[in-house]
């Protein structure tokens, strides 16, 4: 049945327009009201908001949005490189490189429900030839769900045209908005093996029967399922990241005295974010020229009683 004029709402799914400092920026809207935002710097999801305005992931308010620095918070990429393990520059150089629009990217087999997206490319330059000697295309598309989930899915190519083949490592580094770290619980992960970033990459086992957080923490959780959840306990809401061709998973809080070393971050900010990341780190993607890669990570907010009628994270895990 079609609706009355006046109830119909004209709702502009996709606007590009400028950010911080006169960045460019893509503005991704669905119905309800719900809204994300992607600086073409970095190809970096900024912001992420609800039906009801409220931002759903964090971005440091020391961020300065100045290239070449990398924006601290929302969803960075890292490509090729995760953290230091290699000899490029920590997390690998797509976060500070201008990516541009796809206007014309090949088929992808998607739900038609969606509008609200868009998708970004980058190509090697010649500069980044220099510190790392391969042609590519990282295609990435961003897609704002009608029910407000947001969707990344990058394509990854090689386009060596001299026979070799290319490895990476990869990770979706996203900050997630909390109320209260102390307050927060990540399942999904008990009884997994991690290698601890504090301790030298050296491998352990989870032993809890949730990760919860009162000092620093940053590990690598080993070949995870592929669906985590994040209760925020005191806002009685759960994230719920999905994921697919990543099979591990960063879970990082830098605590206090990181957070006061860390310039671009406010001191007592590490209160307020928790970042888990769907990643490829402990065996580094190969691709020969002409293949192509997959990645991709959801992520939803839904109220902690949306599945259980109470606290339980393990229903949580369930519904959906
Ligand atoms: O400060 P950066 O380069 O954005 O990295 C932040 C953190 O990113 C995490 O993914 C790493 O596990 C941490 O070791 C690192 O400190």
């Amino acid at each position: 049945m079609a609706m009355p004029p006046e109830r119909r709402v004209e709702v502009k799914h996709v606007e590009l327009c400028k950010g911080v400092n006169g960045l460019d920026k893509v503005v991704l809207r669905e119905v309800r009201g719900c809204s994300a935002e992607v600086y073409l710097y970095g190809g970096q999801v900024t912001s992420w908001k609800n039906e009801h305005g409220e931002e759903l992931l964090f971005v440091s308010s020391k961020s300065n949005f100045k290239p070449p620095k990398p924006i601290r918070g929302g969803i960075p990429i890292c490509f090729p490189q995760f953290s230091n393990l290699g000899p490029l520059e920590q997390h690998g150089f797509v976060r500070n490189r201008f990516w541009s629009i796809d206007h014309d990217p090949p088929p992808f087999a998607t739900s038609t429900s969606n509008k609200a997206f868009v998708d970004l490319i980058l190509k090697h330059s010649e500069e980044d030839f220099k510190i790392w000697p391969h042609r590519y295309e990282f295609r990435l598309r961003i897609t704002l769900g009608p029910g407000g989930d947001l969707m990344l899915t990058s394509r990854i190519r090689n386009m060596n045209t001299d026979g070799k083949p290319f490895s990476f490592t990869f990770a979706y580094h996203t900050y997630f908005a909390v109320t209260d770290i102390s307050e927060v619980r990540v399942e999904g992960l008990e009884t997994l093996d991690y290698l601890d970033n504090l301790k030298n990459r050296e491998r352990f086992t989870e032993q809890g029967d949730a990760i919860t957080f009162e000092s620093e923490v940053d590990r690598i959780y080993l070949s995870t399922p592929t669906k985590i959840a994040i209760l925020d306990h005191e806002r009685k809401r759960t994230f719920v990241l999905r994921k697919d061709g990543l099979p591990d998973a960063v879970v990082w809080n830098p605590w206090d005295k990181k957070a006061k070393a860390m310039p671009d971050f406010g001191d007592e900010e590490y209160k307020h974010m928790l970042c888990v990341e769907a990643a490829c780190v402990e065996k580094p993607i190969t691709l020969k020229p002409g293949e192509e890669w997959r990645g991709r990570q959801e992520i939803s907010a839904v109220p902690s009683s949306y599945c259980s009628g109470q606290l339980d994270p393990r229903r949580a895990l369930q519904c959906g």
